[in-house]
């Protein structure tokens, strides 16, 4: 089952951020409340990054209990563990230490420190999701998402799934190795859709009038094949998160 996309326009990055900051917290807390933690994906990119920052931020924070939850990541560089490129590098910067999580519970995707290839990388990201899941009892491969934060990117790639390219058509693998990124860098890790989509709920961080064609593509539901964004669905939640100046007039 997949939920419909809903969109909500916000007059600026500021307050978008600010905002999806409170919705990861009632998110959260509602998860703790429900079974006493919650397993949220991060995206990087300048938006994601924003929302952890405000996150961070919030008087809120300490309604959560954050050594009881799961961080995961839906794509990373595949480069050197402590590049400032890496999207849990920079998610570790904005939150700057405000957010005591456990480390254990920290799943970031491997660096090229550890692994020969990003192909390497995703294996094993594979096998810890299915850890994840074991741990949950669940029978499936992956452990249960309560929230994914995804960027779109202007050419409607999600995660590090780009236009034109096989993995956004895989319907199997939860995770892969990409060696043509064309936002650089190249080589990547990325979930693909079918893992994006496995979470409760999937929102869309976007902002700026550049991205109005990509937010235009993936509210008409555009072709996969064009616009990977297109193809995102929550099982019980879909939210397009923008800026005034995606939307049309
Ligand atoms: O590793 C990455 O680069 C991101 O995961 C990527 O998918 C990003 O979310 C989009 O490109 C949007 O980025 P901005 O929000 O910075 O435009």
């Amino acid at each position: 089952m997949s939920a419909e996309l809903e969109t909500v326009a916000h007059p600026d990055k500021e307050s978008l951020a600010a905002e999806s900051a409170e919705r990861v917290l009632d998110v959260v807390v509602a998860a703790q409340d429900e079974r006493g933690e919650a397993s949220v994906v991060l995206t990087g990119g300048s938006m994601g990054t924003a929302v952890l920052a405000a996150v961070a931020a919030s008087p809120r924070r300490d309604e959560v209990d954050w050594s009881r939850v799961d961080v995961w990541w839906s794509d990373e560089r595949f480069v050197a563990g402590d590049s400032a490129e890496r999207n849990c590098v920079q998610a570790a910067e904005a939150v700057d230490g405000a957010l005591v999580l456990n480390p254990d519970r920290v799943h970031c995707m491997g660096s090229a420190d550890d692994f020969g290839t990003a192909e390497d990388a995703a294996f094993d990201y594979r096998r810890e999701l299915a850890a994840a899941a074991d741990a949950e009892h669940r029978a499936a491969a992956f452990p249960r998402f309560d929230l994914a934060l995804l960027g779109l990117g202007p050419d409607g790639h999600v995660a590090s799934l780009f236009p034109g390219r096989p993995h956004v058509h895989e319907d199997d693998a939860t995770v892969l190795g990409v060696q043509d990124s064309p936002k650089p860098p190249p080589v990547r890790v990325t979930m693909t859709l079918p893992m994006i989509n496995s979470a409760r709920r999937v929102w869309f961080l976007v902002a700026g009038a550049d991205k109005a064609g990509a937010v235009a593509a993936v509210r008409a539901g555009a072709p996969l094949e064009r616009t990977p964004g297109a193809g995102v669905r929550g099982t019980e939640e879909t939210l397009l998160l923008v800026t005034d100046d995606c939307l049309p007039g």
